[in-house]
């Protein structure tokens, strides 16, 4: 997932208060003048600009090579485009994009100096083919050492042997023969998030992404570590709240210079609620996996099909071959990395999706129509051959994910000079990928703007294989995609059987975050009407029909709780 974030100005993320930076700065400045007044600053002074020189000189290569490549222009040494790029947070993701837009236009590649750092910003499949398809190009970029501590060398954070040997071990978890004993908890979780629904149909407008959040965690917990955090129907939950800190610490890091150096992290008072969120999420990750591991040593063998405590965690376990292939300690960073990886990008994706169909009557009516197909009058829930039945809804799901991109930058450290179009780029430079930009390359993908699911309808030929890479592609790709995929579609066909969907936002209004996944910086504002006029059965299901409103029934809200429904 992207971690890549640029130095702002950010105003901080409202759930974590910042320590304030003015406390880091005091201890510096009160070093500096400590150090004056023994006279060290002159010594400290030609100390500095001896390593700033040796450091251009070690450099010079790599910026004659970076110079023929066209990029922002006004960059200073050592700071690189820093100033120009200091924008307020809610800026930083439109400035990367209208860099990428403004110069490099042919090749679809750009420069950009982030301090003495060179970034390469990718947005033409032709160029992103050249690192995502090789096998050389596969480790993380610097941005991504901030989740070390709480995901250590997980798969999405590890590199080199490391990274094939845990791939390999991890790949057949992902199975779809295992992944369609999820689907229970997708259903079950669903169920509960339309039930918590029907308690905003009365209001005039509200923020659907906590609510799909909520439902997202509590699926990968149930998946990924078989225990329930209940995340929908108890707020104040220790793990969730951790959960929640810790990604907006390691945002607020990587967005922030001074935060940057480990020293000084150390300094501040996020250090301190940093530490205390891991203490709670290895504590916790780590007491399950002892628990299961107790649990299993009294049965013989696991039990996939038994009890439907199945999860990432009992695959793992057996994986291990006691501690031969994997330690105690590599399975919780795995965990761990399902839980970070898992839960934020299927939420984003989910509500981009809801938010499109919303905002296109015409399109959730037919996707309606599909399911209505499907189910007809029939309140079960959705079983593997009624899901890959969902065609049209696929489709929805896959353009959704090209306009709104839950992951819309991520990068790679190269690790050997690459010749991209007629640039021969430096090793050591950062590959930044920009997914959201090349998404909507008008070459590719006619009228980009354009929300229209038929694109994905049928293959087309013509499309370069790496025009369109929502989980990114290549060795390096995203390994919970048929995951995400089948939950959105239960989640989302669970949603539209039951309500009818309006957003209230306008597109051109949203201002985007490209944090850790793509984000609207406000609210993502919904209104919902319960179907109680379902349509009748089309059996041409690809039809356009009119969006109809309804009137909202209370009594029919009354007899829907979702438990007896589906008999759960
Ligand atoms: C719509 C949902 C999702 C999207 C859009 C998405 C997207 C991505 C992308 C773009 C990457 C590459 C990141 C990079 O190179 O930095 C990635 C990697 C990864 N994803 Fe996902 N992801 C989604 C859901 C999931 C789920 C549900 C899981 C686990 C259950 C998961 C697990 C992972 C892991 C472990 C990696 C690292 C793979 C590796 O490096 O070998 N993802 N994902």
């Amino acid at each position: 997932m992207s971690n890549f974030r640029l130095n702002g100005r950010s105003k901080g993320l409202g759930e974590v208060r910042l320590g304030e930076p003015s406390t880091e700065m005091g201890v510096i400045s009160s070093a500096v003048i400590g150090l004056a007044k023994i006279g060290m600053l002159p010594f400290l002074v030609v100390l500095t600009i001896s390593f700033l020189l040796f450091r251009y000189w070690k450099m010079r290569r790599t910026i004659g090579l970076m110079e023929k490549i066209p990029g922002l222009p006004g960059g200073l040494p050592f700071f690189g485009n820093a100033i120009e790029l200091n924008v307020d947070h809610d800026e930083v993701f439109t400035r990367i994009a209208s860099t990428r837009m403004l110069w490099g236009r042919k090749n679809g590649v750009c420069k950009v100096w982030f301090g003495s750092r060179p970034i390469l910003c990718i947005s033409k499949a032709s160029a992103v083919e050249v690192i995502l398809s090789s096998s050389k190009h596969i480790d993380k970029s610097e941005e991504y050492k901030y989740l070390h501590p709480w995901l250590g060398r997980g798969l999405l954070t590890s590199s080199g042997h490391q990274w094939h040997a845990r791939r390999r071990i991890l790949t057949p978890s992902f199975h779809f023969k295992i992944l369609d004993h999820f689907v229970q908890i997708f259903v079950e979780q669903s169920l509960i998030l339309r039930d918590k629904l029907s308690s905003q149909l009365d209001e005039e407008a509200f923020n659907i992404f906590p609510f799909i959040t909520r439902c997202t965690l509590d699926i990968i917990c149930e998946t990924a570590m078989g225990r329930k955090v209940n995340a929908q129907t108890c707020f104040d939950s220790e793990y969730v709240q951790a959960v929640y800190k810790i990604g907006s610490i390691i945002q607020n890091r990587q967005s922030k210079i001074w935060l940057q150096p480990e020293w000084a992290f150390r300094l501040s008072s996020l250090h301190r609620e940093h530490q205390e969120c891991l203490r709670i999420l290895h504590g916790f990750s780590t007491s399950v996996i002892q628990e299961r591991k107790t649990e299993l040593s009294n049965q013989n063998d696991l039990n996939l099909k038994g009890n439907g405590s199945l999860a990432f965690l009992d695959l793992l376990l057996e994986a291990s071959n006691n501690g031969k292939c994997l330690t105690d300690e590599d399975i919780r960073e795995e965990v761990d990395t399902f839980m970070f990886e898992g839960h934020d990008t299927t939420s984003a994706a989910l509500c981009w999706t809801l938010f499109l169909l919303g905002s296109h009557p015409e399109i959730q009516n037919r996707a309606y129509q599909e399911l209505r197909n499907i189910f007809g009058d029939d309140d079960r829930p959705p079983n593997s051959k009624d899901l890959a039945s969902m065609k049209y809804l696929t489709c929805c799901i896959k353009e959704a994910l090209r306009l709104y991109p839950s992951v819309p930058i991520f990068a790679r450290n190269l690790n050997e000079d690459v010749t991209i179009a007629e640039y021969t780029v430096p090793a050591g430079t950062t590959a930044l990928i920009i997914a959201y930009q090349l998404h909507r390359d008008p070459e590719q993908f006619p009228n980009p703007e354009m929300f229209d699911p038929e694109r994905f309808m049928e293959r087309d030929p013509t499309l370069h294989p790496y025009a369109y890479i929502p989980f990114s592609a290549g060795p390096r790709n995203c390994i919970g995609q048929k995951f995400a995929l089948l939950e959105e579609k239960v989640v989302l066909s669970t949603i539209l059987r039951e309500y009818k969907i309006q957003s209230v936002d306008r597109r051109e209004d949203l201002v985007l975050l490209g944090e850790l996944i793509l984000r609207p910086k406000n609210e993502l504002k919904m209104k919902l009407q319960l179907r109680s006029d379902k349509l009748p059965l089309d059996h041409c299901a690809m039809k356009s029909l009119p969006f109809k409103s309804s009137r909202i029934n209370k009594n029919v809200l009354k007899l829907s709780k979702p438990s007896k429904r589906y008999g759960l």
